[in-house]
């Protein structure tokens, strides 16, 4: 297969698709790879590293575009890049489709084949194409609510871990799940009081057994969530229903009572945000303050750390790559139904349930389009 690997152009975003690792598991097993001038050159992976790895230089996002007949990606495609993509065409990245109307409606108007990393299935359960950026977004989540509490960023002025005879900081995790569970590891290694809140009562019973007294854990409704939250100096958002906009948890109201100069991390910002008052921004302008209450809202918190992140996602993708690769799509698909789980959209069907209800479309199952 012709595989073809554009350099990422969204905000700050220096990932890549696939490593010259990945490049060579595919050039070994005969498949042509292209990819863009410079492509991961920010994060020290040269054109001549890709080149000793099989792969062919292009000049140009264009030419790869028309050529490959997998494109390989991190971020989902910008407006000029789903102008580019074909019929049947296969493109193999993180969607975040059930926020994004207008992306989802280039997708569907392209005909292409549309697989979204986060959507794939494990066979032990959980998303693995979604956990290492999510173990990154995770961690980086209490470095970047750290540095926002400091009084020059906007914040109360306030250490987390505090100091002997200063109590430390009380930072709120929604969310158990990977992004919670990184980013409360992290908070509990700062010496913060940690809370953390899910619906899945077996999950704070697993991190109860692992976590002990060191962390607080609360069975996650209206009720609790306000109790924590206006007692918080530091709130992560962590919750995802898989394909799905993120329920809307932390309401305008509640933020309003929160501690002026706190701050708010919305980590599922991605599939819309879990604060009604959250709205996507960019490292380049990271923050907002609503009612004194400092957002962060990156929806690429790895392209941060492109270089650890690029090959934690390539850990996880190169696999299914390969198979792609190797037998085509639908071949692939049919005998792997946790990569079917992936396709969100193809031949211009919105192909995953919750992205079709979220935003007003028939859903056609994968099955329906493997017969
Ligand atoms: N902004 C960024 O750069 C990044 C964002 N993300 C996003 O972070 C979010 C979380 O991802 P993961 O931790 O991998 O998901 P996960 O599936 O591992 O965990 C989600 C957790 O949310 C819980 N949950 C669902 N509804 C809830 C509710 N009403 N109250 C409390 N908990 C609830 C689930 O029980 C689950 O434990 C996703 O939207 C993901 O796309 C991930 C990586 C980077
Ligand atoms: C998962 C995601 O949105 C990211 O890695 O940027
Ligand atoms: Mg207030």
């Amino acid at each position: 297969m012709l595989v073809g690997v554009p350099k990422e152009i969204k905000n700050q975003e220096s990932r890549v698709g696939l490593t010259p690792a990945s490049v060579k598991e595919l050039t070994l097993r005969g498949h042509q790879v292209l990819v863009q001038h410079n492509a991961g050159a920010a994060i020290g992976l040269t054109d001549e590293m890709y080149v000793g790895s099989g792969a062919t230089i292009i000049a140009t996002a264009e030419e790869i575009f028309a050529k490959a007949e997998m494109i390989v990606k991190v971020k989902e495609p910008q407006p000029q890049e789903c102008a580019m993509l074909r019929a049947d065409q296969i493109l193999y990245t993180y969607l975040h489709l059930a926020p994004d109307p207008e992306q989802t409606k280039a997708l569907v108007k392209s005909g292409a084949v549309c697989i979204a990393y986060e959507t794939i299935t494990g066979p032990n359960g959980g998303l693995p194409l979604l956990a290492p950026m999510s173990e990154v977004a995770g961690r980086m989540s209490i470095q970047a609510g750290a540095a926002h509490l400091e009084k020059s960023k906007g914040g109360m002025g306030l250490l987390l871990g505090g100091v002997p005879g200063v109590a430390p900081g009380h930072v709120v995790i929604i969310g158990a799940g990977v992004v919670g569970t990184n980013a409360m590891q992290i908070a509990v290694g700062m010496g913060a009081r940690v809370t953390v809140l899910d619906k899945n009562v077996d999950r704070l019973r697993q991190l109860d057994l692992v976590y002990g007294n060191r962390i607080q854990t609360m069975y996650s409704n209206a009720h609790t969530i306000d109790d924590a939250v206006t007692d918080a100096d530091l709130v992560i958002g962590g919750v995802l229903v898989p394909g799905a906009a993120a329920p809307k948890l932390v309401t305008r109201s509640m933020v309003a009572r929160m501690k002026p100069g706190a701050v708010v991390v919305d980590v599922a910002i991605d599939q819309g945000g879990c604060f009604e008052t959250s709205h996507a921004t960019t490292h380049e302008n990271p923050t907002f303050v609503v009612d004194g209450v400092v957002h962060y809202c990156v929806a690429n918190m790895p392209g941060a750390v492109a270089r650890t992140s690029t090959f934690a996602l390539n850990n996880a993708t190169i696999g299914h790559a390969v198979a792609l690769a190797d037998k085509g799509w639908a071949k692939a698909m049919k005998a792997n139904p946790h990569l079917r789980n992936g396709l969100n959209v193809c031949q211009g069907n919105v192909t995953y349930e919750a992205v079709a209800n979220d935003l007003g479309y028939t859903y056609a199952p994968a099955e329906s389009l493997l017969a």
